[in-house]
């Protein structure tokens, strides 16, 4: 007898008792923003489907032929025998948009960031360890990348440039030769604030580094094209994902041709891993097609964030450093957080509270995703109800 159940329920049993124990409940997503919880339809501020296209006609139908077509599943790897001729056209399309040379579909943001980044960072490929620089606050497959790679980031304060390039200084000072590695994205998860690309690849120049962006939350959603913030900045590797703006899953990375090359032979989550499912291809197919043309869609997703950021702020809340599409209302207290959440999920809005240790601890918060597909409404119903539930548990 291992005795692991009895282990693993006690690690659960002191999860509980600090209020961090988490459980998977089932969700039926509707269209227009909406979900049906515990036989509830809730208006859904908790997904990244920012524009909706999860249930757009152009992506249904696609993702429905390509499984007729091609079957339901890829069967193998793409190095083996799952690498549909489709990959190719959908790669130049990403190419184009992104202004990079090539580009790379990966199973999953996840594991696009946590292979990727440690195939990056690989001292046999660099012949010496390289230094890594990274936000504060970078996603968790961020840093599962990292820990593959044995790296350990110099993490500066997040957002702040200055601080980075103090620590660029201070390592230049110290190993002058080192390979250097800047690792950050354009829009945060969860502050939803927005990273000055420009200045970022700058330093990137002055130093002499290798800038890779993570533009999961932008992809969709920012730049003209709505391919993210990273397109005419010269960054050496922007990865974003098609599971939130973008409608479906999966991820890209989009750098030179012969980093893509490098990828394809040593990026573990791309050798070792089944392809992409031909519908789930056929989804990212329709969609990369379409949102360059969802200019209005972005239009009104950016006006929402507006109107919700003034409305919270003039009812004197907290909405940090939000500048996107996901607007936090930071209230500090775990407790007092949830207690938000559940008063929301009574007025019929589901907006999750998000904690530590997926935020750094005293800043837990309601964190409310956008959605074009929300109404005008949607907006300002939130506008009256988030100051009420507030105050009720003051
Ligand atoms: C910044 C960031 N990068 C990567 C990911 C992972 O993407 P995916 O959900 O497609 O695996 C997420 C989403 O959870 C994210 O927020």
């Amino acid at each position: 007898m291992h005795g692991l159940d009895a282990l693993a329920a006690a690690a659960l049993d002191r999860l509980a008792a600090a209020g961090r124990k988490r459980s998977l409940t089932p969700v039926e997503r509707l269209p227009g923003g909406r979900v049906r919880r515990h036989g509830r339809e809730l208006v859904d501020f908790s997904s990244n489907d920012y524009l909706g296209l999860s249930h757009h006609p152009a992506l249904i139908e696609r993702a429905r032929a390509w499984a007729a077509e091609y079957g339901t599943g890829a069967g193998a790897s793409r190095l083996v025998s799952g690498h549909l001729a489709a990959y190719q056209a959908v790669e130049a399309r990403i190419a184009r948009a992104k202004g990079s040379e090539a580009a790379l579909v990966l199973v999953s943001g996840w594991q696009a960031n946590a292979s990727v980044l440690a195939a990056l960072l690989d001292r046999a490929l660099w012949e010496a360890e390289p230094l890594v620089f990274a936000d504060r606050l970078i996603h968790a497959s961020l840093h599962a990348g990292l820990t593959l790679a044995g790296a350990r980031a110099r993490r500066y304060r997040h957002d702040d440039l200055d601080h980075l390039e103090t620590l660029l200084a201070a390592a230049a000072a110290e190993s002058p030769g080192a390979p250097r590695v800047i690792v950050s994205e354009t829009v945060f998860s969860m502050d939803g604030d927005v990273s000055d690309v420009g200045r970022l690849a700058a330093i990137a120049a002055r130093w002499n580094a290798l800038l890779y962006l993570d533009e999961a939350h932008a992809t969709g959603v920012m730049g003209a094209g709505g391919f993210g913030l990273t397109p005419g900045h010269g960054v050496d590797l922007a990865m974003g994902t098609f599971s939130k703006g973008m409608g479906s899953f999966g991820a890209y990375v989009g750098c030179s041709a012969v980093l893509a090359d490098y990828l394809v032979n040593r990026a573990s989550g791309l050798i070792y891993a089944t392809a992409l499912p031909p519908p789930v291809l056929g989804a990212i197919d329709a969609a990369v097609e379409l949102v360059p043309t969802l200019g209005p869609e972005r239009a009104r997703l950016a006006a929402h964030a507006a109107r919700l950021r003034a409305g919270l702020q003039a009812a004197g809340l907290d909405t940090g450093p939000s500048a996107s599409q996901i607007v936090p209302v930071i209230l500090g207290d775990e407790a007092r957080t949830l207690a938000v959440a559940a008063a929301l999920e009574r007025e019929g809005v589901l907006a999750v509270a998000i904690r530590p240790p997926t935020v750094p601890p005293g800043t837990s918060r309601i964190r409310f995703a956008l959605s074009a597909a929300h109404t005008t409404d949607d907006i300002d119903r939130l506008i009256d109800l988030v100051p009420r539930a507030v105050e009720e548990t003051r």
